[in-house]
């Protein structure tokens, strides 16, 4: 199996199942003499666990990792930074209906014609459980960049969205709900609307806004690896995303060029910020900022008509333990994928010119 890493200078590697031993991770590229703040690295995870409220999943992990190397008297020493987190409350049993029958819109079908065998249990190395790795990896490369910050919230749950601009949005508030979302009354709408989903034995999509500032100009390799193309990988890669967009994104498509461009009002300050901080796939300096799509968890109650292996038709009403939406818990993870790409970028950026 290929493609388990992600990044170029910064690289992080991630292997596991869901209901193995443990999953891990290494990163690769990391500078030596670096304090690591283990707190954050926690933090951070103990926002993407899963269990956390009746929006979740009730899978109970702890997610403590462990750091196996890399690290010296609380230093980065420049070598590969390995790491695992235990798997402790997996229920393999919620999945033995599972093993011959295929879950729509799962990966349970895909799996098998590519690899003729899988670990149906969690759904495998297909299973979100996965994402963990990537927030320690993303924590860690969030070291490496004091002046940059990311800011992910939920922007959109089903048919309920904010409708106020993200800068007249209080970030810092985004813990406040359950559900993510900084702006409170929309934030109980959408906590209704996902509980009565779930009564239903139903499932919620919706949209992660993320918005970063404090990147300088000049990130981003500006032919194949541009700064939104690696971002825009980053996200397609994070599970259950449908789409991606970053500054003016699809809805810029209505307006004329004398609307959308970003006039100049001095070097390196534009009057607008449709372009999002990336010009050319290099970032210019002003805040990036970008929409990720998600679609509804596939593992519902409701009945569902299926096949099993054998092509004979099953009805299916998935049992277990699913989260009702990924939306919370991928608040987190967006945020990580962005962590990890612009460390990777601040580091190609230091080779570019002497
Ligand atoms: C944070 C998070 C939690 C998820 N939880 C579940 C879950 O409990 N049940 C489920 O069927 N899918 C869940 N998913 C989505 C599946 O992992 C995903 O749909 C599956 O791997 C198939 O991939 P695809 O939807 O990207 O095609 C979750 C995704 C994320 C990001
Ligand atoms: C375990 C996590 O989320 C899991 C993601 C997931 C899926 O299909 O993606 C299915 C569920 O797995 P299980 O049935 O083993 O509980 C979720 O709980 C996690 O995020 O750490």
């Amino acid at each position: 199996m290929s493609g388990n890493s992600f990044g170029s200078q910064l690289k992080l590697t991630t292997f596991g199942e869901s209901h193995g031993v443990a999953i891990g991770g290494i990163l690769e590229g990391f500078p030596a003499g670096i304090s690591i703040d283990f707190e954050a690295v926690q933090k951070a995870l103990d926002r993407r666990k899963p269990g956390q409220s009746e929006l979740t999943t009730d899978r109970k992990e702890s997610d403590t990792v462990q750091f196996l190397s890399g690290i010296f008297e609380g230093k980065s020493l420049g070598t590969p930074i390995g790491f695992i987190i235990p798997n402790t409350n997996q229920k393999s049993k919620d999945y033995d209906a599972l093993k011959d029958v295929y879950r729509p819109s799962h990966a349970d079908y895909s799996w098998d014609a590519k690899y003729g065998s899988r670990d149906h249990r969690g759904g495998g190395r297909s299973s979100a459980r996965e994402t963990a790795c990537r927030v320690v990896g993303g924590a860690l490369a969030a070291q490496l960049m004091a002046e940059v910050k990311v800011s992910a919230f939920v922007q959109a749950v089903g048919p309920i969205s904010i409708s106020v601009p993200y800068t007249e949005l209080d970030l810092s508030k985004v813990d406040a709900s359950r559900i993510r979302c900084p702006h409170p009354e929309t934030a109980s709408s959408m906590e209704d609307y996902i509980l009565k989903l779930k009564e239903e034995g139903d499932s919620a999509g919706g949209v992660i806004q993320c918005v970063i500032t404090g990147v300088p100009a000049g990130w981003g390799e500006p032919v194949f690896d541009k700064l939104h193309a690696e971002l825009g990988k980053a996200m397609l890669s994070i599970n259950a995303v449908k789409g991606f967009e970053y500054g003016s994104g699809f809805a810029g498509t209505e307006l004329k060029g004398s609307e959308l461009n970003d006039s100049i009002e001095s070097v390196g300050v534009n009057r607008t910020n449709h372009s999002g901080g990336i010009q050319g796939g290099i970032s210019n300096g002003e805040d990036i900022y970008f929409r990720v799509a998600f679609k509804p968890i596939a593992s519902i109650k409701k009945k569902q008509s299926t096949v099993n292996k054998s092509g004979e038709q099953v009805d299916l009403e998935i049992q277990g333990r699913h989260d009702p939406t990924v939306l919370p818990r991928a608040v987190p993870i967006v945020e990580a994928m962005a962590q990890l790409t612009l460390a990777d970028f601040m580091l190609r950026a230091k080779t570019n010119r002497i």
